[in-house]
């Protein structure tokens, strides 16, 4: 085998003089000055051409040009996945491989169309094909059924979608308010205690459909049965609470959130039964103290949604409400997750900008603020599925810990 010899690097934008604008320093050791040539030799087309053809680089170059791709066109497979979901695909197939013709009836999209969007299906393993040309779930697909939890975030990410046509002017601080900080009328309410039932619904709802993508990740990482009274602050509907009483049938409950939030907190827990062992108390922990008498307390998906300074605000709140001993439990998705850095750094980087407020944090900050606001024993405790969510748990210090 022969192999062509590389084509001699091209001289690459990578002096201060091509661009003044930045300043550039030189390479500072020999790591980033070997990193420097890669990258000029990556920026090469005819040494691109050069890997492509040579056999024992070519599946590295071919896995990096798919990575590319994917992100030149994420944003098409997502809406393919929309437009299967708002369809209701993946519930028409649970049943087993049907003909297209009788697909294309049943969602009123001629079959032309239908062949289409089943063959971006397929190829993005939401679909596969069977015999006789009928079409099934694919891998993909087949956990998607009945998956409302899913269905609620895509179907909610049209907002964002609207948002992210102009990422660079979302970035530079957006003319008007951004469509997804609409749907989180909390971010940019003064009095956020006086939002209106009606304010309140759409995002209490979308939050109450995703929470079991959270709460037994939560409970299979952290055994609350060991407390007395938990209380779960920013708690939405309570649906992580009715999760918790049927895993802790002894544990005391109460739910902390908006008053308007609060009181779909109240109705469903005496829908589920749960009237006499939850309580759900009303307020804003921008405004008002927490109530005592809890020896645990969880932040589920609400530290991520504030700035820090609200952070800090709230942490000492929560510790002031524990009792010597008392834990905390803080369970979001956080930034620099090993396997998940693109979920937290990128999806709720962006996410919560357009939001208007909050950011990831990664557990090394959060572990710094939760210091900060007198915690100790802070630890971080794996999840099986640190992608949805990440955990942490201090102590306020005192001889009554629980563990
Ligand atoms: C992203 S949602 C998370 C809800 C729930 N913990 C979950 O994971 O499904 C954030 C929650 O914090 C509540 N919240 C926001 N600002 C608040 C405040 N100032 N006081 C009390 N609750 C607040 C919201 O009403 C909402 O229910």
């Amino acid at each position: 085998m022969q192999l062509a010899s590389p084509p001699a690097p091209p001289a690459g934008p990578d002096s201060a003089a091509d661009r003044p604008d930045l300043a550039l320093g030189q390479p500072q050791g020999w790591r980033e000055r070997l990193a420097a040539w890669r990258d000029r030799r990556m920026a090469d087309p005819a040494f691109r051409t050069w890997v492509l053809r040579t056999p024992l680089l070519r599946r590295v170059a071919q896995r990096r040009a798919r990575q590319t791709f994917d992100l030149v066109a994420g944003f098409v497979y997502s809406q393919v996945l929309r437009a299967c979901m708002e369809l209701e695909l993946f519930e028409r197939l649970a049943g087993g491989p049907v003909q297209p013709a009788a697909l294309a009836r049943a969602v009123g999209l001629d079959e032309a169309a239908l062949d289409r969007l089943l063959a971006a299906g397929v190829a993005l393993k939401l679909l596969r094909w069977r015999a006789g040309g009928r079409i099934a779930l694919g891998p993909l697909g087949a956990p998607l059924v009945g998956h409302t939890a899913i269905a609620a975030l895509v179907e909610h990410h049209h907002a964002l979608y609207a948002d992210l046509a102009d990422p660079v002017g979302l970035l530079r601080g957006p003319a008007g308010r951004p469509a997804t900080s609409r749907q989180w009328p909390y971010t940019v309410h003064a009095r956020p205690d006086s939002l209106a039932a009606e304010q309140v619904a759409t995002y209490s709802g979308i939050m109450s459909a995703s929470q079991p993508l959270i709460a037994q990740l939560v409970l299979d990482a952290y055994p609350v049965q060991r407390h007395r009274l938990m209380m779960d602050v920013g708690g939405g509907e309570g649906a992580f609470l009715r999760a918790v009483a049927r895993q802790a049938p002894g544990l005391r409950l109460r739910l902390f959130d908006l008053p308007a939030v609060a009181d779909r907190a109240r109705q469903r827990f005496a829908e589920h039964g749960l009237a006499g062992r939850a309580e759900a108390v009303g307020g804003s922990f921008l405004s008002d103290s927490l109530p005592g008498g809890a020896d645990l307390i969880s932040l589920v998906r609400v530290v991520h949604d504030h700035d820090d300074a609200t952070v800090r605000h709230l942490l000492r709140a929560a510790h002031a409400a524990l009792p010597p001993g008392g834990t905390l439990l803080i369970a979001e998705p956080m930034s620099e997750t090993p396997g998940a850095e693109a979920m937290g750094d990128a999806y709720f980087g962006l996410y919560l900008l357009a939001m208007g407020q909050g950011r990831p944090r990664s557990p090394a900050t959060l572990r710094a603020l939760l210091a900060e606001a007198g915690f100790v024993q802070i630890r971080q405790l794996a999840t099986h599925l640190p992608l949805q969510t990440g955990l942490m748990v201090a102590r306020v210090p005192g001889h009554e810990a629980a563990a």
